[in-house]
């Protein structure tokens, strides 16, 4: 860690809300970082830190409710959190995941599903899939809806993957994420995420599409990073993919914490004498 915990780095002036200053970073080689945020206080943290984009993901259903996978997490749990990131960071790009279930059925679901995103305070819905949803990003971008594409390892396909394992290893299969990338991004995608594909395949589809892509164990050569927030901090309880960082011993710090004021009360130190 470089920083004292705690230090708050200057509020950044650039913009880094809209998308069309993500276009331009990818112009000029400017590489940005996002990461997962799932309520008000690390939001606003995660702003305050300089962090240029902020996903609520259906990583949520892992890492705040713990669950094995992202199957159940519902559109309106997702819309609540997203009403709670958008109020702590206003000045970052606000990106909602569509959760499994709320937009496969067809467009104009997607679209009923996009739209109360957009409502609770989302700069950009993310969803997953390929070449099926071509139709969708095509749709939802003609009505007002900024999509990110989210291909690769997508943990909603867990059942059809079985397990979360990484994608695009074969010729073909790394073949077919490339088009499947620029057949979205022609569609209208604003954005194209990768999750866990070779280093190769994410700087190739990089250079492919002419939007912004974002990398999560997609390598280096991505125009923008993510990680899972709980990961990054220390708080995963359980199984933390192999690409993620972990930059603080946060499960460490806040067991001692509680532990400390639990010893306390027990040993009537605290509440202090009145
Ligand atoms: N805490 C957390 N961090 C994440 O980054 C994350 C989640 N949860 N939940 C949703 C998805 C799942 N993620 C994953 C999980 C595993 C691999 C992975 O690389 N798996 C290994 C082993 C898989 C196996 O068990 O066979 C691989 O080599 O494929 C990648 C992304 C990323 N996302
Ligand atoms: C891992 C990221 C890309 C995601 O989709 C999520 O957090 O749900
Ligand atoms: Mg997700």
């Amino acid at each position: 860690m470089d920083k004292p915990v705690g230090q708050v780095t200057p509020a950044r002036k650039t913009d880094r809300k809209s998308i069309a200053s993500w276009d331009r970073a990818k112009r000029d080689g400017e590489i940005r970082a996002l990461i997962t945020a799932y309520d008000y206080p690390f939001a606003r943290l995660a702003q305050e830190a300089g962090i240029d984009g902020i996903l609520i993901g259906d990583s949520l259903g892992m890492t705040v409710q713990g669950e094995r996978d992202t199957l159940r997490v519902s559109l309106d749990q997702i819309v609540y959190h997203t009403g709670l990131v958008a109020r702590g960071a206003p000045d970052c790009l606000i990106m909602a995941d569509l959760p499994f279930g709320s937009f496969e059925a067809g467009p104009a679901q997607a679209f009923a599903s996009a739209a109360e995103l957009l409502k609770a305070g989302a700069d950009v819905i993310k969803l997953e899939g390929g070449a099926a949803m071509v139709e969708t990003v095509g749709f939802l971008s003609a009505r007002a809806v900024p999509v990110c594409a989210h291909i690769g390892l997508t943990p909603q396909h867990v059942r059809q993957f079985g397990g979360f394992k990484r994608q695009g290893k074969t010729e073909d299969a790394a073949a077919r994420l490339i088009l499947d990338a620029v057949a979205l991004a022609e569609a209208g995608a604003r954005m194209v995420l990768m999750e866990a594909i070779p280093t190769p395949l994410g700087a190739e589809i990089t250079r492919r599409v002419a939007v912004p892509t974002i990398g999560i164990g997609a390598g280096g050569g991505t125009d923008a990073q993510i990680l899972v927030l709980h990961d990054v901090l220390g708080l995963t309880g359980g199984y933390v993919p192999g690409f993620a960082r972990t930059y603080l011993d946060g499960a460490g710090l806040v067991r001692g914490a509680i532990g400390h004021y639990a010893e306390e009360v027990r040993a009537r130190a605290f509440p202090p004498e009145s």
